[in-house]
Parts: C-alpha cells; sequence; structure tokens
C-alpha cells in the first residue's frame, strides 16, 4: 500500500489490515486499528459512523510507515511509543521494558494491603525496585490517592521515562525517581517493596521471540545465569528497608516459585500468597517478614 492522496478512512483500515495479515502478523485486525486509529487522529467511533472521511496524504504516509515497521517485526506498542498499563497511558523508550498485563496482577495483589495501611494510618510509603516506565508504582500511586512511591532504577533512560510518565499522569508530587543499584542509594523505610525484576537466564535469552528480543532492553530481561540473580540481591536487603509490617511483592517466572520462596525463606521472610496470571501460571508472590 503506498501512501494516497484519495484515501478515505474506510479503505485504509482494510489495506491495512490485509497487508499486516499478508506478512503473517498475528493480531492484525487489531494492530492495524490502532496504528490506523493512531497516526489519522480517528477513534474507533468514526471507522463505524464515518468510513467515507478522507484522510490526508500526511496521516496515510504516517500509516504506511508504522505499517511498514510492524511488518519488519516491531511490536505495535513501540511503534505507537506508549501502552495501557492498569488504566494508565505510559510513554515507552528504548530502555524501558513494555509493560505486561501479567504484571497488573502484582498491581491488584497489593492495592488491598495499601488501603488497609491507608485507613489506619493515612499514609503508605511505596519503593517499586526496577521501575521501567513507572509501571507498578504508577498505577498504585493512582489507586491509592494518599500513598507515596519511589522508582528505583539503574537506567537513566528509564528514569526520564517513569518521570514523564508521573508528570503526564499529574501524580510527580507524589512519585521519586531514583537512580539505585537496587538498594545500593536507598536508605529509608518503606512499607511496600515491590519488583518486577529482569528474571530470565541468560542462556534463554536468545531463545526469547524476537518481538521481546530486539526491542525490549536486555537490561530489563537478563536475571544472570540462571535467573535468580536480582531476587538474592533484593531478598538479601529487603527486611532492613522495610518497615514493620511490610509487604514485599515481587513478579517471577512461571517455574520460579520455589527458587524465589527459598530464597526469600533463606533471609528470614515468609511466604504469604501466590498470585497467579491470567493464564493461571504463579506469578507473584507475596513475602511479610518471618
Ligand atoms: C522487567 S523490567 C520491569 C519494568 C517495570 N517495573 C515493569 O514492570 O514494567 C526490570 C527493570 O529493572 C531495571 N534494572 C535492571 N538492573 C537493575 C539494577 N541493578 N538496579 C536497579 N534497576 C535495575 C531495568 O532497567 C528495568 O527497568
Amino acid at each position: 500500500m503506498m501512501a494516497d492522496a484519495s484515501a478515505t478512512l474506510g479503505t485504509l483500515l482494510r489495506s491495512a489490515r490485509h497487508r499486516l495479515a499478508e506478512s503473517g502478523i498475528a493480531d492484525a485486525a487489531l494492530d492495524s486499528r490502532l496504528l490506523v486509529e493512531h497516526f489519522t487522529g480517528t477513534t474507533r467511533s468514526d471507522a463505524i459512523a464515518r468510513p467515507g472521511m478522507a484522510v490526508d496524504a500526511g496521516a496515510a504516509a504516517a500509516v504506511e510507515s508504522a505499517l511498514e515497521r510492524r511488518c519488519r517485526g516491531e511490536p505495535v506498542h513501540r511503534i505507537l511509543g506508549f501502552r495501557e498499563f492498569y488504566g494508565l497511558r505510559l510513554s515507552l523508550s528504548p530502555e524501558t521494558l513494555e509493560p505486561r498485563p501479567d504484571t497488573e496482577v502484582l498491581v491488584d495483589a497489593v492495592l488491598p494491603f495499601m488501603r488497609a495501611v491507608v485507613a489506619r494510618e493515612g499514609e503508605c510509603r511505596v519503593l517499586d525496585l526496577g521501575t521501567g516506565t513507572g509501571a507498578i508504582a504508577l498505577a498504585l500511586l493512582a489507586n491509592v490517592p494518599e500513598a507515596t512511591a519511589t522508582g528505583v532504577d539503574i537506567s537513566d533512560g528509564a528514569l526520564a521515562t517513569a518521570t514523564r510518565n508521573a508528570e503526564n499522569l499529574g501524580l510527580s508530587a507524589r512519585f521519586t525517581a531514583k537512580k539505585s543499584d537496587w538498594f545500593a542509594q536507598i536508605s529509608g523505610r518503606y512499607r511496600v517493596i515491590a519488583a518486577n525484576p529482569p528474571y530470565i537466564g541468560s542462556h534463554e535469552i536468545a531463545a526469547l521471540q524476537n518481538e521481546v528480543r530486539l526491542f525490549d532492553p536486555l537490561r530489563a530481561l537478563d536475571g544472570g545465569e540462571d535467573g535468580l540473580g536480582p531476587y538474592r540481591i533484593i531478598a538479601a536487603g529487603a527486611a532492613s528497608r522495610l518497615e514493620a509490617g511490610g509487604l514485599v511483592a515481587v513478579e517471577i517466572g512461571s517455574t520460579q516459585r520455589p527458587d524465589v520462596t527459598a530464597i526469600f525463606e533463606g533471609e528470614g521472610f515468609r511466604l504469604e500468597r501466590t498470585v497467579a496470571d491470567l493464564a493461571g501460571n504463579d506469578r507473584v508472590l507475596l513475602f511479610a517478614t518471618a
């Protein structure tokens, strides 16, 4: 499909879907709709009510270039530059992991605890280790107006993106971005320590899907030789940064529950709860001090 000065929204949507399907893109219908809507500035309602509306040549050319990127395997949200997480629109950058729906399970698991703390004490301090786009911290803040959060990352680019996301969402007064190698620069105590650390074994990276391996930053994926290195550091440092009665919530790979539990138990924690993701896999572990 070439940019066409006489394109209408309906023809553009149809040819975009056809083009992605022919290239073997699994979600051709959804991806084509997301790309066309975004780059033409239209909505689903426009597509239904006004399929004959003209699309100017600039917008059609932008759609064309987005489709080329998608056909070459770039994930649709990387092309859009943002992704929805827990109802929040988060900007992405090359230094940030694209937040995943599985991580929303961690937010769901922590929110009731935070609300109970706020009901008793009027505040709740959260530390989000490896914050990336700020996804976990910002979703928690958006849903608990009395809470504050510090988002830690080792990547300057990720911290810049998290800061921008906090500003765009009106949460920056309660969010602090902090550069730190896990706990190295963290001195205070927090009621909740949350982390979705890199947890893929270094030798498994080569076998990941291209969309992950080529577009998510390696630093967000690689958990060292056995994928457990970050958990060992986080478990070892958590007790001295946790307030009394605090909670540690970590996302895990689907087979890592026994290993991660043993690591935390070895540091004096007790497994409170295992939470499954939408596919039924173990995905989040909640620990309290024993
Ligand atoms: C799997 S991503 C999670 C991002 C975000 N929390 C989410 O759930 O979408 C892991 C994050 O940990 C960060 N990270 C990796 N090594 C780190 C370290 N030594 N100290 C702090 N953050 C680190 C990466 O830059 C990345 O943003």
